[in-house]
């Protein structure tokens, strides 16, 4: 229909926080890409029969499917995608030299930049990942055409063009004055674009490949244009090592950007796998979010990260897949992911940390559109907020989730229920049938 006036009737799964999730049967109206209305199925009934909505198209869904919100990944870089898979037997300081500065630096080619970016946004949405904020790479003009994919494809993406100043081998850098002035045209020239679905983030890449003049004239550009921040806080323990170090007055990683004025309640950091007590409770204080990326930290054996002990600090998290320090583009990995590694810290002796499943659910939707203060837009299926939503299709054809006994001949709330945890333990982008982003349809297979 035109003017995507949508109504879904049937099965749909939200949180409301961490600890509050629900399953309800009912209905949900979109209009003009945004939820007006919700409630039970009579009440739909209701509305059917009084005729109001004869401008709506009606979608049933099928007993063995659901609506969820869309997925938001925290923290992805789009450059890496070509090495994706690739030397993950390295650390992260070896893994960046040897694979990922040498793979990001080709971006300078912009024709070449635009060719993956297309297929890196296009594949996000297919994997149900209807919000992502991405590093680019150094180069501005190729990171433009990263904001060009999402906005051609629809996507709602937070777009970050690198900033590094420091030398390093692959000579992957810039000189200050022109990384400055490079940053500051990126921002004006994304809300240039007054595009409702695309911000600019100002991205140092982390305290090893930014000095201080750098990183205090970021701080300056970013508050200068309200603009969200995001960078990587104590992934490794070499990392830790090398920028205290290097920065002999802090007394921890956290401190380097904060000296700087970079944590604050715009702020997201990927990974915060070693915090200490001290940086427990300075992220908090500022309102900085965290992206736990635990496919990475895994593979580059960086560490796993406690991410109730982050939780219970009152630090905002959301999930993050780092490709291509992760290994899987999808948020249903992240899920699994982050479910695996809190459960072997519990196994390990630290009680209490294991996530479940619905736990996981919050943190890939709700818990990352908060990381990502996008909450008052997206995250759940609260009226007024925008419809980002994914249309699951349990047993779709040609996925790996097999019914074994008929489904019930009426549904309920706790077979829902059920079909969704199957989802979120096996699913993946083939029952993940369509995708809407702001009401528009960006993926359908149904
Ligand atoms: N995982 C990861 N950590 C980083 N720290 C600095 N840059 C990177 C990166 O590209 N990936
Ligand atoms: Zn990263």
């Amino acid at each position: 229909m035109a003017n995507n006036n949508r109504i879904f009737v049937g099965t749909f799964a939200e949180s409301t926080s961490l600890t509050n999730f629900s399953v309800k049967i009912g209905y949900i109206s979109v209009l003009n890409g945004k939820i007006t209305q919700k409630g039970f199925i009579d009440e739909f009934e209701q509305l059917e029969k009084s005729g109001v909505l004869s401008d709506y198209e009606i979608i049933k869904l099928s007993k063995d499917q659901f609506l969820i919100p869309g997925f938001v990944d925290c923290h992805t870089h789009a450059p890496q995608f070509p090495n994706i898979g690739l030397g993950l037997d390295r650390p992260l300081l070896e893994w960046l030299a040897k694979y990922t500065f040498p793979l990001e630096k080709k971006y300078q080619d912009t024709e070449f930049a635009a060719k993956v970016y297309d297929q890196v946004v296009q594949r996000l949405l297919k994997n149900g990942t209807t919000t992502a904020c991405y590093f680019g790479s150094l180069h501005m003009e190729g990171t433009l055409e990263l904001v060009k994919s999402a906005i051609n494809h629809q996507q709602r993406a937070l777009v970050g063009k690198v900033s590094m100043n420091k030398i390093n081998e692959a000579g992957y850098y810039n000189d200050t004055e022109k990384e400055l002035k490079e940053v500051e045209t990126f921002v004006q020239t994304v809300i240039a674009l007054k595009n409702d679905l695309v911000e600019p983030v100002v991205t140092p890449r982390f305290a090893l490949s930014c000095d201080k003049i750098l990183m205090d004239g970021l701080s300056k550009i970013a508050n200068k244009y309200n603009c969200r921040i995001q960078s990587h806080l104590s992934e490794n323990l070499q990392e830790i090592e090398y920028v205290l170090e290097t920065n002999d007055n802090c007394k921890c990683y956290g401190d380097v950007y904060d000296k700087s004025g970079i944590l604050n309640n715009r702020c997201i950091m990927a990974h915060a796998v070693h915090l200490t007590d001290d940086e427990l409770k300075l992220l908090p204080s500022r309102g900085v979010s965290v992206a736990h990326c635990p496919a990475s930290n895994t593979r580059l054996k960086s560490g796993l990260c406690p991410v109730r002990r982050l939780l219970n600090a009152s630090i905002t998290v959301g999930l993050g897949t780092d490709v291509s320090g992760g290994d899987n583009a999808t948020i249903l990995d992240a899920i699994r992911r982050s479910m695996d590694v809190s459960t072997y810290l519990e196994l390990q002796g630290q009680p209490n940390s294991a996530l479940d499943w619905k736990e996981a659910f919050y943190l890939a939707t709700l818990g990352g559109a908060e990381a990502l203060n996008l909450d008052d837009k997206i995250g759940n299926f609260e009226v007024g907020k925008d419809f980002d939503a994914l249309l699951v299709d349990v047993y779709a054809k040609g996925g790996q989730i097999e019914k074994y006994k008929d489904t019930l001949e009426t549904t309920n709330e706790e077979y829902a229920s059920d079909l969704l945890q199957r989802f979120v333990f096996l699913g993946d982008d083939r029952n993940i049938v369509q995708v809407y982003v702001k009401g528009v349809k960006v993926k359908d297979n149904l």
